[in-house]
């Protein structure tokens, strides 16, 4: 596995490189897609249909990956693109964070690890959450 280039401080490198983040987002997509809170919204459960979780997973890792100083390159769509028109809200933006944290838990991602990430993901917050339901 090629993460050698990587500097050894990097995120990416203390969360052990590329197999255990592909392994870490794999099972959190196997989670949130098939998730019946987040499946009440129409938008994103007309998804399933023609978005296979494969990709997302691919997708999601390489914007990781690249996120957190790996030697990835995300070339998928921009945040506010591949969101816009799911009409994501605030109480479905906090369950995806719980799944999240749940299953940072499971791999026993320790704390550090697990902060810098949580702040990475609400880094897109403002990208993806459109409806102001509260
Ligand atoms: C409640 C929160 C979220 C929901 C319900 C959600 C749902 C979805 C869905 C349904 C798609 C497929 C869109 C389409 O192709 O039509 C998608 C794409 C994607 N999402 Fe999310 N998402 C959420 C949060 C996030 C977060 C926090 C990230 C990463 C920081 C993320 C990363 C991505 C990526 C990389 C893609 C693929 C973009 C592409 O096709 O190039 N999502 N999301």
């Amino acid at each position: 596995e090629s993460n050698t280039k990587s500097d050894p401080s990097s995120l990416y490198s203390r969360l052990g490189g590329l197999a255990p983040i592909s392994v870490v987002v794999s099972d959190f997509i196997d989670i949130v897609v098939p998730d019946t809170f987040l499946n009440k919204n129409p938008a994103v459960q007309a998804t399933r249909a023609h978005v296979p979780a494969a990709y997302l997973k691919y997708r999601v890792t390489s914007m990781v990956c690249s996120a957190t100083g790996g030697p990835c390159e995300y070339q998928g769509k921009g945040m506010k693109e591949a969101h816009a028109s799911l009409n994501i809200t605030e109480p479905e933006w906090d369950r995806m964070v719980v799944l999240f944290k749940e299953v940072l838990a499971k791999h026993k991602v320790p704390a550090k690890e697990s902060q810098e990430l949580l702040e990475l993901i609400g880094s897109t917050k403002a990208d993806i959450v459109v409806v102001n339901s509260q």
